[in-house]
C-alpha cells in the first residue's frame, strides 16, 4: 500500500524530512504520482514502499521540468507509440507522462518491485520483464512492425553495453533518446584529437548520430549522483552505407590500436598485422589512434583483412558479460 507521501520538490524541509526518515529505518523510494491533478507538482516520495538499489543502478528522476524535457526529446510516430521502448521505468517517472503520449508502448524492467507498483498505477502499461541485455531488438522490432524508438533514464552500470546491444542490431533501431553520464556522452560524440576520443566515439559514429541534448544536473535525480549527466539523441540511419568490412576484424583493429592509445599503429596493430598475414603500409603505420577517423579505422581493417560483408546483425561490440568498458 502507498502511505504518507512528502515532496521530492527540493528545500532543506524536504531533506530534513528524508533524513529523518531514513533515520528512522523507513525505506524510502520515489514515486511520481500519477493523480492528473498532480501532474505539475514535484514527484512525492511516499514511505514503506522500497529502496532504491545501488546495485541496480536506481537513481530516479526527480524533477517534473527534466522529466519533461527528456520525453520531449522523442518525437516518435508509430500508431499509439507502439514501436516506443522504455528501458528501466521504475517507478514511472518518465513513464506516466510516456504513457500520455504513446499509450501502446512498452517498458523493459528487471526489478519486481517496480513492476508491481507500475502494474498497480498505470495497469495498462505493456511491460517485459527482463534484463535489459537479454531483449532480441530484431524480434522486438518485428513483433512491433518496424524499427524501433528507445528511451530510458538508464542505469549507469551498464550503459555501454545496452548502447553497444542497440548497435549490434542497429537495423532494428530508429533513435535511442537515454540518459548517460556525461563523461560517456562526450566520448560518444567527441572527434579526432579531442582527449574524449574513444573506442565510444568510433564505434557509434559509425554506426548512427549521437548528439548530445543537454546536461542535466546532479540535483534532479534521487539519490543525487557524484557525476553530471547528459541526455544523448542516438539517430540510427535506415539506410546506412555498408561498412565493407567484417565488423568482427573492425572490433580487432579498434581495441587492439586503443589498447594502446598512444602508440602508433605499426606497434599496437603488430599482433593483428600478423595475424591476418599483412603488413600494414608504412603511411598507415605511423597514424596513432587517437587522431584517426571512423573511417579511417575501416581503411585499416580492409588494408589487413580485405573487403567483406557485414554479414547480419549479430553479437559483435557488445561484451558477453555485464561491465563497463
Ligand atoms: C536510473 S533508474 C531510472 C528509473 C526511472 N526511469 C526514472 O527515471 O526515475 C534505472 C532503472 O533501470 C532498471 N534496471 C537496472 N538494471 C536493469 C536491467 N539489467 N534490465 C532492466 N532494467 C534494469 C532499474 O531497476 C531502474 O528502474
Amino acid at each position: 500500500m502507498l502511505s504518507s507521501s512528502i515532496s521530492l520538490g527540493g528545500g532543506s524541509g524536504t531533506e530534513r524530512e528524508l533524513r529523518r526518515l531514513e533515520r528512522g529505518g523507513v525505506e524510502l523510494f520515489p514515486l511520481p504520482t500519477i493523480d492528473e491533478d498532480e501532474k505539475d507538482r514535484p514527484p512525492t516520495l511516499p514511505s514503506g514502499e522500497f529502496r532504491p538499489k545501488q546495485s541496480l543502478g536506481q537513481n530516479y528522476l526527480s524533477d517534473q521540468n527534466y522529466v519533461r524535457k527528456i520525453c520531449d526529446a522523442l518525437i516518435d510516430t508509430s500508431e499509439g507509440g507502439s514501436r516506443v521502448i522504455e528501458l528501466g521505468p521504475g517507478a514511472g517517472a518518465l513513464t506516466r507522462l510516456l504513457h500520455e503520449r504513446y499509450p501502446l508502448m512498452t517498458a523493459v524492467e528487471l526489478d519486481e518491485r517496480a513492476i508491481s507498483l507500475l502494474s498497480r498505477n498505470i495497469p495498462d502499461l505493456d511491460i517485459i520483464h527482463d534484463d535489459v541485455l537479454q531483449v532480441n531488438w530484431m524480434s522486438l522490432a518485428r513483433a512491433k512492425g518496424g524499427r524501433v524508438s528507445v528511451i530510458g533514464n538508464l542505469p549507469y552500470y551498464i550503459t555501454s553495453q545496452i548502447l553497444f546491444c542497440l548497435v549490434d542490431s542497429y537495423p532494428a533501431i530508429d533513435q535511442a533518446v537515454v540518459t548517460t553520464q556525461w563523461e560517456v556522452a562526450e566520448r560518444l560524440t567527441a572527434r579526432p584529437g579531442d582527449s574524449q576520443y574513444s573506442i565510444l566515439s568510433v564505434v557509434f559514429q559509425l554506426y548512427c548520430e549521437p548528439r548530445i541534448v543537454f546536461k542535466i544536473p546532479p540535483q534532479v535525480f534521487f539519490p543525487v549522483p557524484k557525476v553530471d549527466s547528459a541526455l544523448v539523441h542516438l539517430r540510427f540511419p535506415q539506410h546506412r552505407p555498408p561498412l565493407g568490412v567484417d565488423p568482427i576484424h573492425l572490433k580487432k583493429v579498434v581495441h587492439s590500436a586503443f589498447r594502446q592509445r598512444r602508440k602508433m599503429l605499426r606497434q599496437s596493430l603488430k599482433g593483428v598485422a600478423h595475424e591476418a598475414g599483412v603488413a600494414l603500409p608504412p603511411q598507415w603505420g605511423v597514424l596513432r589512434p587517437q587522431a584517426m577517423t571512423p573511417q579511417q579505422f575501416v581503411e585499416v581493417t580492409k588494408i589487413l583483412f580485405g573487403p567483406a560483408d557485414e554479414g547480419p546483425p549479430r553479437r559483435v561490440w557488445r561484451k558477453d558479460q555485464h561491465g563497463e568498458w
